[in-house]
């Protein structure tokens, strides 16, 4: 039986899975015995497009592509248009509701709306915005128990790098005591390309067109990203639920040119740390740009790949070192928790 999915949020996350679906509808059918179909899709600005037997994807690629819009998608039988976020989410006969619309740094809205009325009408939740996640962690994950349903979001910390499951799964047993790593793509990107000679502005705007910035790179820039990112891993990982007043944030908006060849004066490079550490007073976390050795392996990730280590009683130091941010990357977390979710109903049917 075809799992069927609404994606909210259609900018370039929502069109680089929709493109592995496309490239990858045959293997997934083959190899994983999943048909995963689109019969809703909504956008703030592009448009709203639902068929409850699905929606051409091919078709919706072009529309998008020549004119920006869903409007474009052609006329047929049983296509509705322009329902909004909420009447997509309640209405679609969509099994999962797949939530990539832009992470609100304040107030984690609306996503977190998407997450309550998609539980609240039985449906599964995967999203790559980390808004919900890091603000409202317990409440929305008994939401979503209480109510029978799946929620999952691998794509919020890491991309398509497996930050959350390896933790949940393979390196479970161990106590973790501490998390410590380089988890924002566009301004390690960004570091990098400012060693190679660009000023601000020219490596924030290269970032942005890359698809690795937030809607408001301020959120990058200043820290906001890693913070959340640290918030979802105390939560979800060390099971301690940390707040964000509770973090000191410093971003890389106040690095300037002088400070990087201050750093390879001395034979370091910047990078943008977030750290979570057990202590006897609690969990400690902060985020801030640190100078590491040019020897020590964080300073060999470069570009919008990112590195996680999780320091375990048992195993020791286990690093992850892969992509931060990017299209495809993040897309195919979205894959992952989609296959998670099918195995789990085989798995429950079986
Ligand atoms: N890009 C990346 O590398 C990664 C992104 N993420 C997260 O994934 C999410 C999506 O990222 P990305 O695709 O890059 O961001 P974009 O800004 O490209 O896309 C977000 C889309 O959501 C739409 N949108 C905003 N509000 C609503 C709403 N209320 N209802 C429906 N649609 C809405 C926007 O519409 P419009 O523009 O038309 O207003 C836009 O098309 C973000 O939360 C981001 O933090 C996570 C990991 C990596
Ligand atoms: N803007 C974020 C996207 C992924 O979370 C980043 O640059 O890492």
């Amino acid at each position: 039986m075809a799992h069927k999915l609404a994606l909210i949020g259609f900018g370039g996350v929502g069109q680089g899975f929709v493109n592995i679906l496309r490239e990858k509808k045959v293997k997934l059918s083959e190899y994983h015995q999943i048909d995963l179909k689109v019969v809703s899709i909504s956008d703030l600005f592009k448009g709203s497009l639902y068929h409850p037997d699905g929606l051409c994807l091919d078709k919706v690629i072009k529309a998008v592509q020549e004119t920006g819009s869903l409007n474009a998608y052609p006329d047929e039988e049983g296509l509705i248009r322009n329902w909004s976020s909420k009447e997509t989410i309640e209405q679609t006969n969509a099994d999962s509701i797949i939530e990539m619309t832009f992470t609100d740094v304040q107030t984690g809205q609306p996503a977190i709306d998407h997450c309550q009325w998609a539980f609240l009408h039985k449906r599964n939740v995967v999203m790559t915005n980390k808004g919900p996640v890091a603000l409202a962690y317990e409440s929305l994950s008994n939401l979503a128990r209480q109510n029978g349903v799946q929620w999952l979001f691998e794509g919020a910390v890491m991309s398509g790098t497996p930050a959350l499951r390896l933790p949940q799964t393979t390196l479970t047993g161990n106590d973790i005591t501490e998390i410590k790593g380089i988890l924002n793509g566009t301004t390690n990107y960004m570091l990098m390309r400012m060693e190679e000679g660009l000023n601000y502005e020219e490596a924030l705007k290269e970032a942005q067109g890359l698809g690795y910035a937030e809607a408001d790179p301020t959120a990058d820039v200043e820290g906001h990203d890693v913070l959340y990112k640290i918030l979802i891993l105390a939560n979800v990982v060390l099971g301690v639920p940390l707040k964000r007043e509770e973090v000191a944030c410093q971003g890389i908006a106040s690095i300037s040119l002088a400070d990087l060849d201050r750093a390879k004066e001395l034979g370091k490079r910047w990078k943008l740390i977030g750290s979570l550490k057990q202590t006897e007073a609690g969990v400690m976390a902060t985020v801030k740009p640190e100078m590491v050795d040019l020897d020590d392996p964080l300073a060999g990730v470069t570009g919008a790949m990112n590195a996680i280590t999780y320091t375990c009683d048992l195993s020791g130091p286990i690093t992850l070192v892969g992509a931060g941010a990017g299209i495809k990357e993040t897309g195919f977390a979205v894959l992952i928790d989609l296959i998670a979710i099918s195995r789990h109903k085989k798995g429950m049917e079986g």
